[in-house]
């Protein structure tokens, strides 16, 4: 089984690397930066379903893999503050897109702020936390959950919700 991998950033790779290497024995892999065609920091559900779906159509597109992965963090408003949310999109060459959601957490009102004023997340917890690569590590999801979920497992969560939903609708 060949996967193709729509970014390069660890904490996303290890969560998809680790849900396919359960499920199949033969498995390859296939990491590429891709072009999400949304802002660098979605801030609706609706634009991180697009860049997960888009980088997911994307990286099937330039390799010979069998299915596309993209995962894409955002953020999204809600009556009871802003909250970080991650979507993923698996797409395969029948045509499937599966699209799967991860947990979610509100933000701390001196990040949202920042956010609500057009600054980058990722850049912003490094700001925040006085230390670098937040978004390749626990990500923002691990500081605020003191460590208790990171943004690898949180997306292994929604890799496993796209492949289970893969596996029935192709069985
Ligand atoms: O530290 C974080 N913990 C999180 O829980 C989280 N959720 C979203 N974001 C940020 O939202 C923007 C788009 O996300 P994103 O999918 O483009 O991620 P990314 O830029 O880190 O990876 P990639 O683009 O290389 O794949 C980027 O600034 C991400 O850093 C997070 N940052
Ligand atoms: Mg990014």
């Amino acid at each position: 089984m060949k996967i193709a991998i729509g970014t390069t950033n660890p904490a996303k790779v290890q969560a998809i690397q680790k849900v396919f290497e359960e499920q199949y024995k033969e498995v390859q892999f296939q990491c590429l930066k891709t072009e999400s065609h949304v802002s660098e920091q979605p801030m609706t559900d609706q634009e991180t379903i697009e860049g997960a779906l888009n980088r997911a159509k994307n990286v099937l597109k330039v390799t010979d893999c069998d299915v596309g992965i993209g995962l894409e963090g955002g953020v999204s408003e809600s009556l009871y503050g802003m909250f970080v949310c991650n979507w993923g999109a698996l797409v395969d060459r029948q045509g499937n897109e599966i699209i799967g959601g991860g947990a979610r957490i509100a933000l701390p009102n001196e990040i949202s702020r920042e956010l609500k004023a057009g600054k980058e997340l990722g850049p912003l917890m490094d700001e925040y936390t006085q230390r670098t690569g937040i978004r390749k590590k626990e990500g923002a999801v691990g500081i605020f959950t003191n460590g208790l979920v990171t943004r690898e497992t949180m997306f292994l969560h929604v890799v496993q919700l796209l492949l289970g939903q893969w596996q029935y609708r192709t069985k």
